[in-house]
């Protein structure tokens, strides 16, 4: 494709070069480029793309896109200047590749909690329906039974349109996306064409990258505002901003609730170990997931399946078989009954959530044992909150590392130890080490009490410093539970 055929409908401040140039890729990175590519350069938030042209120009690159032209442009290459390449790179990408998300129905999930486990359950109900489906997820991007590794829960535009490609070489008529907010803000969902849109919730997290609260909303809000009026928009009530996701929408507005009325409209009966219990459109059905967030999760799949030409009681029968995604409140169960429970949730409300539900589910003096910690280069302000949250409900905590990345794992830990209250200092212990935390709870478990392992679910590693080291919490507890069994760990 030439760059000017790339350009179609691109508003461009100015040109220089041929703009007849053959391009055959597309790289935000000049790490990737080479002859054919055209290199798109992107302020980012450690560097800016500008100052990579030059290298980008010395691999080989036929054209740069930029928002500032070169003082010394070289004359072999096609330079093109916009106002926002960000934006640009999204509209270029789906002309690049055809347009691929118009020829599936593509379905966006956003929220602070949720996503990939709305995205997953969507994923996994058409699959059952009979479809050939697509997702990218926080876990794993995925084309039927194909695993493709994700880096990103939302990745770059150019990876979304080449993965949408290839799941239409499969036939794959849908695919189900998970919208970050730092995607919306980046634009690493513009030119895309959504089918649908779906927001879970929205609480405390990534203040440190968006600053304000209010920015956090209209980042989430941001997608809804791109919707084409073909979509639907699906917003939780329950969450007091799911009506402010419809304010400036074009797409057709639907809710769904657990407590007023919606457009799916759904009541919890019970809520146990087994499962929820739960009465949608009058109809009564037993799912397979725990906890009362998944019954939320349940309802907006519900409805966006509907919304998507589904027949309600087919998909009521589909879903009530369905599995959590992994890492999501999977449990691990010693020979001695001690419940390990691993759980992504790496926010104040999911932590809450997810003990709430523990909570609402020990039978009777069982103790609740929580480990917990938070990212580094992340939102500091929810550290003290969610180990707070993890003293309220539970016997016994202890705070660990969860990817301290570039940070000192102490300073994190120091962070979260503000949130202690002084009453529960006793019952809280701090090991940096997340493998010698678990083997710790393990040791202080009895029978039938309760682990929970919080923040890194499906994970199968731990950043430090740049370097991914092996760790997976699920072996972590197995392997613990196996040493306790054999003698190898002190038991008090
Ligand atoms: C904070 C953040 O979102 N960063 C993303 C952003 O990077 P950045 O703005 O820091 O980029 P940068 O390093 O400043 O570089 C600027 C530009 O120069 C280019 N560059 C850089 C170096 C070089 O040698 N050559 C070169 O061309 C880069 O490709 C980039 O285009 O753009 C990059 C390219 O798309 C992303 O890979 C990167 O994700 C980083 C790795 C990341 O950790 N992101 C997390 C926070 C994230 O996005 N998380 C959300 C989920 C959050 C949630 O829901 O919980 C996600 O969607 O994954
Ligand atoms: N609807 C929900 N409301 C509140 N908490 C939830 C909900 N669904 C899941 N959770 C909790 O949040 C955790 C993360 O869930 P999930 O991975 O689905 O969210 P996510 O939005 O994809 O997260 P991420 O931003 O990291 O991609 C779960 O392990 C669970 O503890
Ligand atoms: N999508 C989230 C995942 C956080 C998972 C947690 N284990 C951590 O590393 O903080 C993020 O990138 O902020
Ligand atoms: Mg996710």
């Amino acid at each position: 494709m030439t760059i000017k055929e790339l350009l179609y409908k691109v508003p461009i401040l100015a040109t220089a070069g041929d703009m007849e140039a053959v391009i055959n890729h597309l790289t935000l990175d000049s790490r990737n480029v080479g002859p054919g590519s055209l290199f798109i350069a992107v302020r980012g938030t450690v560097t800016d793309g500008h100052t990579f042209i030059d290298t980008a120009v010395r691999q080989g690159a036929s054209a740069i896109l930029c928002e500032e032209m070169p003082v010394n442009p070289e004359p072999a290459v096609t330079y093109v200047q916009v106002q926002d390449s960000a934006y640009t790179q999204g509209l270029i990408a789906a002309t690049f590749y055809g347009h691929p998300s118009r020829k599936l129905n593509l379905v966006g999930v956003t929220g602070t909690n949720g996503k990939t486990s709305t995205a997953t359950l969507l994923f996994r109900l058409f699959r059952a329906l009979g479809y050939r489906v697509g997702l990218i997820s926080t876990v794993q991007n995925q084309i039927d039974d194909t695993v493709i590794p994700a880096t990103h829960t939302t990745p770059d535009v150019i990876t979304t349109n080449a993965l949408l490609t290839d799941m239409l070489k499969h036939g794959c008529t849908h695919c189900f996306m998970e919208v970050s907010s730092h995607a919306v803000v980046q634009q690493r969902i513009a030119g895309l064409h959504f089918a649908g849109g779906i927001f879970t919730n929205i609480t405390h997290d990534h203040l440190d990258f968006h600053g304000t609260f209010d920015n956090y909303i209209r980042a989430k809000k941001g997608f809804f505002d791109q919707l084409p009026a073909s979509a639907f928009a699906l917003v939780n009530i329950d969450d007091k901003r799911g009506m402010v996701m419809l304010q400036n929408t074009a797409a057709r507005k639907e809710s769904f609730s657990l407590q007023t009325l919606a457009t799916f409209k759904g009541k919890l009966l019970a809520d146990s170990l087994f499962g929820l219990h739960m009465e949608i459109d009058g109809k009564e059905v037993w799912f397979k997931l725990i906890g009362r967030f998944n019954a939320y999760n349940i309802l907006g799949v519900y409805g966006a399946a509907v919304l998507l030409g589904e027949d309600p009681e087919e998909v009521l029968t589909q879903l009530s078989g369905l599995m959590p995604p992994p890492g999501r409140f999977e449990q691990v169960v010693s020979d001695e009954q001690i419940v390990g429970i691993v759980d992504y949730a790496h926010t104040p409300d999911a932590l809450q959530n997810v003990l709430e539900t523990i909570d609402g589910l020990r039978q009777a003096d069982e103790q609740i044992i929580t480990i917990v910690g938070c990212g580094g280069n992340r939102d500091a302000a929810k550290r003290p909150i969610m180990a707070e949250i993890a003293c309220k409900f539970s016997d016994k905590v202890i705070l660990t590392s969860d990817n301290p990345r570039d940070e000192d794992p102490m300073a994190i830990l120091e962070q979260m130890q503000a949130g202690v209250p002084p009453i529960d200092f006793k019952k809280t212990l701090t090991l940096p080490d997340r493998r010698e935390a678990i083997q710790k709870a393990v040791s202080m478990a009895n029978p039938h009490d309760i682990i929970l392992v919080a923040g890194k679910g499906h994970e199968t590693y731990q950043e430090i410093n740049g370097v991914k080291h092996d760790f997976d919490d699920r072996q972590v507890l197995l392997e613990a539970f196996a040493n306790v069994k054999s003698g190898s760990v002190d038991t008090p």
